[in-house]
């Protein structure tokens, strides 16, 4: 069964000064186990799409089903993890803390334990008890992926999730996040500007047009489950499809899987 499925989904906001259609006419799906990265212009629609996805905007046209159950409202079992990773983490909370904030419900024992295997998964074992504030901006995001993780959703949602951090982290970061969906078998739905990133990352890359975004292309990308940053980002495979979501980014001929 697919984990998420996104049929026909558009909206236009609405305003004094007229509406706005951000998307429109959205179709896919992504299965259980898949990482897919969407790509497409600045302003085309990006971040309304994940909006829509998690519950905060109800959309004008169209669903969006989350392992069959339709989307109203904000899903349970959904996590999502943001650019802005300053914004996201709570300062006033140690690294610990944070990562067993979405786990009220669960009991201390079980909170503690998932913070500790998530924390591990992200590399920071040792940092619990500091604060966000003590931390380089790459481990604050570290600490914002071990709190989705600890959450163990069905889907992590990942809107433009390595931009704030310097070209050496965002490697590192996209490594541990390809080593993570690896080991755990996670859902990921990734937004992304970044071509490179997209097909580095993605196992399928969904090309949006400009705005009103709709999908011109589903892409599958052959580069098997494990990836390097050079030998990888060398290969024909990577090159070839880099340029081709170029080309359809800058509004070149669809060529559908
Ligand atoms: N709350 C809102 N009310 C009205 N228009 C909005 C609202 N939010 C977004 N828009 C408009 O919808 C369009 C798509 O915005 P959105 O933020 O979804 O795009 P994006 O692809 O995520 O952008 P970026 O690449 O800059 O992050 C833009 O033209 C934006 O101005």
């Amino acid at each position: 069964m697919n984990m998420l499925e996104v049929d026909g989904l558009g909206h236009t906001y609405k305003g004094k000064d007229g509406s706005h259609t951000a998307i429109d006419g959205l179709d896919f799906t992504v299965g259980a186990g898949e990482l897919v990265c969407v790509v497409g212009p600045s302003g085309c629609g990006k971040s309304t799409l994940l909006r829509t996805i998690a519950g905060l905007i109800r959309p004008s046209r169209g669903t969006v089903s989350l392992h069959g159950t339709k989307v109203d409202g904000v899903p349970r079992d959904l996590a999502v993890v943001f650019q802005d990773y300053s914004r996201s983490l709570f300062p006033w909370l140690s690294v610990t803390r944070n990562v067993e904030f979405p786990l009220r419900s669960l009991s201390r024992t079980e909170r503690e334990a998932r913070a500790v295997e998530a924390l591990a998964a992200v590399g920071l074992a040792a940092a619990g008890k500091k604060y966000p504030w003590q931390l380089s901006g790459g481990m604050q995001q570290r600490v914002a992926i071990a709190r989705a993780l600890a959450y163990r959703p069905s889907l992590l949602l990942m809107d433009e999730p390595f931009a704030s951090v310097d070209a050496q982290t965002r490697f590192e970061l996209e490594d541990l996040l390809l080593r993570i969906r690896r080991e755990q078998d996670t859902t990921v739905l990734l937004v992304t500007h970044d071509i490179d990133e997209s097909v580095y990352l993605g196992d399928r890359v969904l090309v949006l047009s400009k705005s009103p975004a709709t999908v011109v292309a589903h892409l599958d990308v052959p580069l098997g489950p494990v990836r390097d940053q050079i030998g990888t980002r060398a290969s024909e495979d990577f090159v070839e499809l880099r340029a081709k979501v170029a080309g359809l980014l800058q509004g070149g001929p669809v060529s559908v899987r």
